[in-house]
């Protein structure tokens, strides 16, 4: 996926374009081999958990350098206007995509903006193949952004993304989440999970 103009001709807000001292991403020494499935990282994310009805259940994969790919087929439950999805999840599936990418950064991070181009119109039914990048890191802020396929991962563009998350610290998530959501993904007992819900450096 080509960075130099990920938006085709609709530009970014400047707050998404990375400043001169911005430097390339560093994948993390102990990131997932590329091919490796992330699994969830929560079991209640909407984005990738199993435990949501209605999430996306999203599947993504590492990809090469600090890339990602990742599969989600709308559902019934996921429409907007008649037999197509609504734009607010495609946006979920974007933010979700990206937001893995700062696990092969070993990087805590929120999405602080994200612009979304739809392009297409995605039927229920519809696979998107989406694709992801981190583009620049400059401090604690993350520029990435995101592509969505249909019909194949080589398919037509139904959406883009761009993306800054910004760094934050594990209470982030200490001080703002229910106490009752921390202590469940913190007894979870599959350790790699636990630390993802958190993306807390191993
Ligand atoms: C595999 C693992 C799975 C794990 C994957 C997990 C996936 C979860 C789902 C996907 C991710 C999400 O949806 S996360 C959930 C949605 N996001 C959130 O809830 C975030 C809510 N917002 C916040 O908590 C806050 O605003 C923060 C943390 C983003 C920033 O607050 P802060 O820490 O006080 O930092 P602050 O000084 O304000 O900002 C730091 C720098 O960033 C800039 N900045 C901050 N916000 C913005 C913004 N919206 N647009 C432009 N620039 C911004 C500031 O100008 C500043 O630049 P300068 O002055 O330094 O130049």
């Amino acid at each position: 996926m080509s960075t130099a103009n990920p938006r085709g001709t609709n530009p970014a807000s400047s707050a998404l374009t990375p400043p001169p001292s911005a430097i390339p991403p560093v994948r993390h020494p102990d990131a997932p081999a590329p091919g490796e499935l992330l699994g969830a990282h929560y079991e209640d994310c909407f984005g990738c958990g199993g435990g949501q009805p209605h999430g996306l259940h999203l599947q993504a994969r590492a990809g090469e350098g600090v890339s990602i790919t990742a599969e989600f087929t709308v559902k019934p439950a996921h429409q907007g206007a008649p037999g197509l999805a609504h734009g607010g999840v495609l946006t979920s599936a974007l933010d979700e995509t990206l937001g893995s990418l700062n696990w092969l950064l070993r990087t805590i991070a929120v999405t602080g903006r994200l612009e979304t181009d739809f392009v297409r119109p995605v039927p229920v039914d519809t696979t998107l193949f989406l694709q992801a990048e981190v583009a620049a890191v400059a401090g604690r802020k993350i520029y990435s952004t995101a592509v969505g396929r249909i019909g194949g991962p080589d398919g037509p563009v139904a959406v883009r993304a761009q993306a800054l998350f910004i760094e934050v610290k594990v209470d982030h998530f200490i001080d703002n989440g229910r106490p009752e959501e921390i202590r469940a993904a913190m007894a979870d007992p599959d350790q790699i999970r636990r630390v993802r819900a958190f993306e807390v450096n191993p």
